[in-house]
Parts: structure tokens; sequence; C-alpha cells
């Protein structure tokens, strides 16, 4: 199934001496168990001899034999515990790594393939039981897993450098390119060293493969298949680990994908992805090579834009509803559907996330639900119906576009899902074009529903801002400008409503004028802003010293007037002269100068026989002339 380099060939590219090979201590290895009667304190003597490699294959034991008590100390332990083969893989890798962190050809950025293909090894030791391999070996084969690209790279360093720029400038396939180049690609010459380094066939078939798992033909189920299909899901996972933070979610789509393929999903695939992005830290620091920190993994998928546009490269996209790219949570789908279903939904170029079939699972979709759910009739714990009605009892699920698939069994539960709350059912089997058609309605009825959102945003703030401006007119409408103080529309108002108030209900109330005397004086000897100064000083003055309920204005030009509501005749008189005296011993100030002024004022109690409020109005008028009449700094009431 391997389409190894020509041997005549190989042999060739060897003698050159430009092929990465394992060096020194690792060499060394190979060779020794190539031999049948090899010793195992052989072995331990070659890694002695390179404290580097002794240290790392010490915290590689200690990592494999995680859950153990005690850790391993002794070199000899470490490599009795992992077994001589797997030592040997082990300080091939690293060894390969460590001598070719620089190269010739120009284009291959180095330091970023050692970085991907140490994310890709510890990607894939969290694979392993998935893939039912030890968590060395898979190691070691994510690490070298495009060794071939390396290869290529040290082989013809100028040919190369030309090759990966037409690749990524015309967008081809590597490997087309390299075959049309050099009549090999880097998966067939990757093999052949492998092989050469003695690696176990299965991982050498898993490393040829893995760029397209799904032509490889291994029969469904097989531990091939799966170990391909992990180095695979490792690969896309180191993508992302390297990626930033814009090309990380257009990568999202493949990885969930991939993840789904071996089953993992939800809290686990969290989990997955968290640990793994630390331990590629860890040991990037140990082994010197290049990382970067990764936010948590349910972050980064909370945080990928829910609208990000659609690549116009990807023809599929072309013609879905407005080329909106949503969350579709994929719930309760049986394994041997979801594959398929995560791979339509990525098709149409949605981001699918599939959520584990747990009760955790399902209150993850509960609390934090996708702008589309997708749930199975058939999902154990609880049924559509409920699922849906709980859903729209939470404000985020109000909006969530449900989408239930039923088995034609499950046909007579159809309407009770609707009536629970579900917006669509699809009758299964799907096919992707049916699929197409409902996720396009969501798309648009999740539009609608947003621009009706944004519409009522738009709403209630005009409708905020109008009641503001309103208010703010409301107020300039019925305030002085000069001393702010309520103007004379607005007193007059509140002294007729007063007034009427009064009268209904037997309360006394009066009201009062005042006028400041000889005010043109003031004006006259030190200029109107003088006298406007007096106005303002007055007008606090009457504010801060009024009562609560009484409401002070300013009546016109140096005039005021005070309603005074539940003050009688004799009330009224006091205020008036308590105002008088207040005014009289005030220090009215203007340019650090003392202005001596008074005020006289005309006292309106109401009797009960006035006709209407104007009549207060007069009489207080009246009473003021007779204060100013008889000298002035005087109160009148009129009787
Ligand atoms: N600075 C200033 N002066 C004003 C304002 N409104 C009215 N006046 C002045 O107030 C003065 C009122 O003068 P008069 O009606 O003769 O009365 P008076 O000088 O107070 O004398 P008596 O009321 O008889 O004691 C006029 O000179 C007006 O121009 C104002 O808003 N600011």
């Amino acid at each position: 199934m391997i389409s190894f380099v020509d041997p005549e060939r190989y042999r060739l590219m060897k003698a050159t001496g430009k092929l990465p090979s394992p060096k020194g201590v690792a060499f060394a290895i190979i060779t020794l168990l190539q031999r049948d009667d090899f010793r195992v304190l052989e072995l331990v003597r070659l890694v002695q001899s390179d404290p580097a490699i002794a240290g790392r294959l010490l915290k590689f034991a200690n990592a494999a034999a995680f859950g153990r008590t005690r850790p391993i100390v002794s070199l000899q332990r470490a490599i009795v515990a992992l077994g001589s083969f797997k030592v040997r893989d082990l300080v091939i890798g690293l060894s390969v790594m460590h001598s070719h962190k620089t190269g010739q050809c120009a284009e291959f950025d180095y330091t970023s393939f050692w970085s991907h293909s140490l994310a890709t090894g510890i990607a894939c030791q969290e694979l392993a039981r998935f893939a039912q391999i030890s968590s060395e070996d898979i190691f070691t084969i994510g690490l070298l897993t495009r060794v071939g690209e390396l290869a290529m790279a040290s082989l013809y360093p100028d040919e190369y450098a030309a090759v990966l720029i037409a690749a990524r400038e015309l967008q081809q396939d590597l490997a087309t390119l390299e075959r049309e180049r050099f009549d090999m690609d880097h998966r067939q010459l990757g093999a052949s060293m492998l092989a050469e380094w003695g690696l176990p066939d299965m991982l050498i078939q898993a490393a040829y493969h893995q760029e397209q798992p799904d032509v490889a033909g291994f029969p469904d189920g097989s531990r091939l298949q799966t170990l391909t299909h992990s180095l695979n899901f490792a690969c896309s996972l180191a993508e992302i680990c390297m990626a930033d933070e814009e090309a990380r979610w257009s990568l999202l789509p493949g990885l969930l994908t991939r993840a789904a393929r071996l089953g993992v999903g939800g809290d686990a695939l969290n989990d997955m992805v968290d640990r793994m992005s630390r331990r590629w830290r860890e040991w990037g620091a140990t082994l010197q090579v290049r990382t970067q920190e990764l936010p948590p993994f349910a972050e980064i998928l909370a945080a990928s834009p829910p609208s990000l546009r659609v690549s116009a490269a990807n023809p599929e996209q072309t013609g879905k509803a407005a080329g909106q790219r949503l969350q579709v949570q994929v719930l309760g789908v049986p394994a041997a559907e979801l594959p398929t279903l995560m791979e339509q939904i990525e098709q149409l170029g949605h981001l699918p996330v599939l959520l584990d079939s747990t009760p955790e699972g399902l209150k993850q979709a509960l609390r934090q639900p996708a702008q589309i759910v997708i749930a199975d009739m058939s999902m154990p714990g609880l049924k559509a119906a409920a699922f849906c009605r709980i859903l729209r009892q939470t404000s985020a699920g109000k909006e969530t576009y449900a989408l239930l698939l039923a088995s034609p069994e499950s046909e007579g539960h159809i309407v009770e899902a609707i009536d629970a709350g579900a917006d669509d059912v699809l009758v299964k089997p799907l096919t992707v074009q049916t699929l197409r058609v409902r996720l396009n309605t969501a798309t648009r009825m999740i539009l609608l529903r947003a621009e009706i959102q944004r519409e009522r945003r738009g709403i209630m703030r005009s409708t905020g801002e109008f009641a503001v401006a309103h208010k703010r007119l409301l107020q300039d409408a019925l305030t002085d400008t000069l001393t702010q103080l309520p103007n004379r529309r607005h007193g007059l108002d509140f002294l007729a409503s007063e007034w009427a108030f009064s009268q209904s209900n037997a309360l006394p109330m009066a009201f009062l004028l005042l006028d400041i005397d000889h005010f043109k004086r003031i004006n006259d000897s030190h200029g109107h802003p003088a006298g406007d100064a007096v106005l303002r000083q007055l007008a606090d003055l009457l504010k801060r010293t009024s009562r609560g309920e009484d409401l002070v204005f300013r009546y016109g030009g140096e005039e005021f007037a005070a309603v005074l509501p539940n003050a009688n005749a004799r009330a009224a008189a006091q205020i008036a002269e308590r105002i008088r005296a207040m005014v009289e011993k005030y220090d009215f100030v203007w340019e650090h100068q003392a202005l001596p002024v008074s005020v006289s004022i005309g006292v309106a109690p109401a009797l009960g026989s006035e006709k209407d409020s104007q009549a207060l109005i007069q009489a207080a008028d009246a009473a003021l002339y007779q204060a100013k009449n008889e000298g002035r700094n005087r109160v009148i009431v009129a009787s």
C-alpha cells in the first residue's frame, strides 16, 4: 500500500549525506537493536553516554508512568519500563529534531516545522488510548510524520524552496508539485526513511496515509484506520496550536469533524486540547522548541465569531443564506451517523460542535446553546420534547434554532416536539441537500431574529434618547435661564393648581410678590452684569431658605414670587417678613464690593372669596404697590 522511494535512488540520496538521519547515540542504538542478541545493559550504557537524551528519556518514562505511586529515577528502570524498541524510536525522534533545527532551504520554516511536529507528537499521545497504542510509539510517529518534507528541504534546498512558493501561491497540493518536480513526494521519502530506521510498519503506514486517511482503504474500525485518523486529528490540532486567533477559527470546523470521527467531543475534547497545549509548552521548554500559549479550548469555541464571513474558496458554501457561518451543536446523534453529519455541517460552511451524549452534554446544550442545536430524538437521557421545552425556558435558549432528527419510527413524536418548541424536524436518513435547505432556513430565521433584536434595541435607544431630550426641553421651557428658578409660566401654572386644590379642600394658601427696591440704581451704578449677579444671588437665597412645599419663581425682571401652600395670612406674613429681613442682612457682592439690597413684598392670602388664582396675583400686586408707596423694604398683607 505504501509507495516507497526506489531503493537504488534512496541509496544514492543517502550517499550524499544530506538526508536527515539519527546521529551519534541514536545511530548506535539503531545498529545495536538490529542485532538479535543485544543486551539491555548495552542499551543503558549507550543512552547514558548522552546525558541530554538520558534526561529526556527519564522524563518520558515518568510521563508514561503517570499514575504510578513512585517516579522512576534510574535510567535502567526507565528503559525497562519503556521497552528497548520504544527507547530506540524516541531517541531517533529526538535526535533528528536536535540535529535538524536549521537548514539550507530558504522557504522552509524549520522553527515552525519542529513546533508543529512536537505539537503533533504530544497530541498523538493524548490519542494513544483511542489508537490502542503506546503513548511513546505514537509520540515518535507524530513527531516524525512530516519528516519527508524536512528531507526534501535538506536534499534540494533551492528547488524545494521554489516548490514551496508555488504550493503557497497557487494553493496547490504540495505532494503533487513534489512529484512533478522530483518524481517522488514527501510521504514516500518519509516512509522510506522511517523504514530504514526500523520503525514498526503500522506506524509508517499511518504516517504515510495520515494526510488523506479516507483514501487509505483501511478496513472500517481497524486499528490502523483509527491510528491514521488519530494522526490526522493530531496534525489538525497542531495547526490550531500554531495558528493565530483568526486563522484558528477557520481551522475549527475541520478539527471538530475529525474529533467527532474519533468520538471525542464536549468537555472531553476541551480537556484533551487544554492538557495537550499545556504539555506542548512544557516539552517545548525542555526541547527548546518554540510554542505559544493557547486559550482554554472552551473559550476558543465560545469566542469563534458566529458570523465569520465564509471563504469564497469553498464552492460548497456559495449560495448559503447571507454567507453566515453559525455554530451548530450536535447532540445525541448515534455514533455511526455522526461523522457524516459533522462533515455535512462543515461542508455547508457551519461550525459543528459535538456535545457528549451524557447528562453533562445535555446540561451544556441547555446552559450555553449555540445558534443552532441539532438533537436526535433518540438521544439518551432526555426526551426531545422535554429538551425543547427546557431550552425555551432559558433566556439564551429562546433564540436558538432547535432542529430535531427523527428516525422513521419516532415520527409519531414529531408533533409533540414541535409543540414543545422545536423549530423543525428532519426525518432520517438525511441527504446533504435536505440539510442544506433546512440549515439555510435556520440561518435566515436566525438572521431575522437578530435583525428584529437590533431594531428593537434601536427603538429602545431612540425612545430613551427621546425621553431624555424631551425632559431636557421641558425643563428648559419651564426654567428661567438667568436664575435657574422656575419661570413665570411654570410658577403661574403651579399657582393655579395649588389655588384650585386649596379651594376644593378648604385649605389655606398664600401668594407673595417680591420686588427689589431701586433695582434700576444697581444697574445704573454698577452695570447690568452687577444687576444680574444680584438677581442670581437673591434667587439662590430664596431657593435655599424656602420650605420644601413652597415654589419660588422668577415673576419677571427684578420681581420674584412664591406660592405658599398651607400658609394662612399670619404664616404668610411671617414668611414674607423673614425673607425681607434676611435679604436686608444678606451680603450681596459684586466684584468684591458689597451691594446693599432690600425688597418690598406684597402678600395675598387666599380668602376663599376670589374667583380665580389671577385674583390672588392682583391682590399681591396691589399690596406690593402699597409697600413701595409706604417707603419700600417692607411687607404688606392684602386684606
Ligand atoms: N440687570 C438686570 N436688570 C433687569 C433685569 N430685568 C429687569 N431689569 C431692570 O430692573 C429695573 C427695574 O426698574 P424699575 O421698574 O424702575 O424699578 P426699581 O428701580 O426697582 O424701583 P422700585 O421697584 O420702584 O423700587 C429696570 O432698570 C430694568 O432694566 C434683568 O434681568 N437683569
